[in-house]
């Protein structure tokens, strides 16, 4: 475990969510996010302008549903779409040990909401496999405010997730060219986050921990996981979770030292995804995250993952190839091509 009093360095957004702010403070956010984003790759986000009150009732209304006896949440079950394998749909309710991470089974239910899917796209690209992903989501008739309560919450993270990327933009290149925005190399980089977020495919989960009933085990590679360890797929995860401590942990950049990442009351706990990583060229970095939840109570979580566009073409920015000595770590495809290659992955059986 991590020193005692360790923890992770804290984002105020509040100069790229308001407008007017001045130059010089959106410079002060931008340059502690570009640490923010070597160091740890994980910070707490302030400054958002979501209402605590909001976040509350966010988490009130997911836990009553994962309190309903299981055939209510059974409702909303994740259906068959018809996948590669004839296998399901990826929105919806999926029960207790459903959800795979590293070929092990996670102790968790969940709800798994994405942007609707547009019908009227071109699906040629990638035939067959998006079935997985289309369809309506799956919305819990139980706690009946839960929908048009989260509906209004994932407006808000919208504009969050657009100016925390429109933030790292510039936290990329602070030269002057981007402050008197020349079109030069550097300024289109600075875009690119935000052009390729702009029909964000974003995912949210509503997620439910029971306590882990067996004890720690001796071999920690044995032990149950709440969710075993990844790394996010997209752009930026906003993570809203209740106050329980001790349950998600941080890899520190040592990759052996995890810290624990708990809440602070009305800020996000925020992380960078696999697609930021092979934007910068690894100059910021995914950072690897599990949880273990042996505190006490059940515990609740709602990540929302604010990603690029579904067809958003991911490569290595060219002045990141050159800061990191010049070899790209990925030769680039698409946001949903790597999004289906792990949602596949992700369920058992
Ligand atoms: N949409 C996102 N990012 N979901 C993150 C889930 C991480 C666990 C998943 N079973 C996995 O193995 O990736
Ligand atoms: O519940 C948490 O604290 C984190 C969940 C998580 O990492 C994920 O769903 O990707
Ligand atoms: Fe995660």
């Amino acid at each position: 475990m991590a020193p005692e009093g360790a923890s992770l360095p804290i984002i105020d957004i509040s100069s790229y969510v308001n407008p007017k702010a001045s130059p010089e403070s959106r410079q002060e956010t931008a340059a502690a996010l570009n640490r923010a984003c070597i160091d740890y790759g994980f910070f707490y986000l302030t400054g958002h302008g979501i209402p605590e009150s909001r976040l509350e009732q966010v988490i009130s209304l997911a836990r009553q549903f994962f309190a309903l006896p299981l055939p209510e949440k059974n409702k909303i079950k994740r259906y068959d779409a018809g996948g590669p394998e004839g296998g399901d749909g990826a929105r919806g309710y999926q029960g207790m040990g459903e959800n795979v991470t590293q070929g092990r089974q996670d102790h968790h239910e969940a709800i798994d909401l994405y942007r609707e899917w547009d019908m009227q796209k071109d699906d040629t690209k990638t035939p067959g496999t998006n079935k997985t992903l289309q369809g309506p989501n799956l919305w819990p008739e139980q706690p009946a405010e839960l929908k048009p309560v989260y509906l209004e919450y994932i407006d808000q993270l919208q504009q969050v997730g657009k100016a925390l990327v429109h933030a790292m933009g510039a936290a990329l290149d602070l030269g002057p060219e981007a402050a008197e925005g020349t079109a030069t190399r550097e300024v289109e980089d600075e875009k690119v986050f935000v052009r390729n977020t702009d029909n964000s495919f974003w995912v949210m989960r509503l997620i439910g921990y029971p306590k882990l009933s067996h004890p720690a085990a001796l071999d920690a590679a044995a032990d149950e996981l709440s969710c075993g360890e990844h790394t996010d797929y997209g752009c930026v995860t906003l993570l809203l979770a209740d106050p329980t401590p001790g349950a998600l942990q941080v890899l520190l950049k040592d990759g052996t030292t995890w810290l624990n990442a708990d809440p602070i009351p009305g800020a996000f706990v925020v992380n960078i995804g696999d697609m930021i990583e092979r934007w910068t060229n690894g100059l910021w970095r995914s950072t690897r995250h599990r949880v273990i939840h042996r505190g006490n109570g059940y515990r609740v979580s709602v990540p929302f993952f604010f990603e690029p566009n579904f067809d958003a073409v991911v490569k290595p920015l060219g002045k990141c190839v050159e800061k990191t000595g010049g070899e790209p770590v990925h030769e680039g495809n698409t946001y949903g091509e790597h999004l289906l290659g792990k949602v596949f992955s992700n369920f058992y059986g």
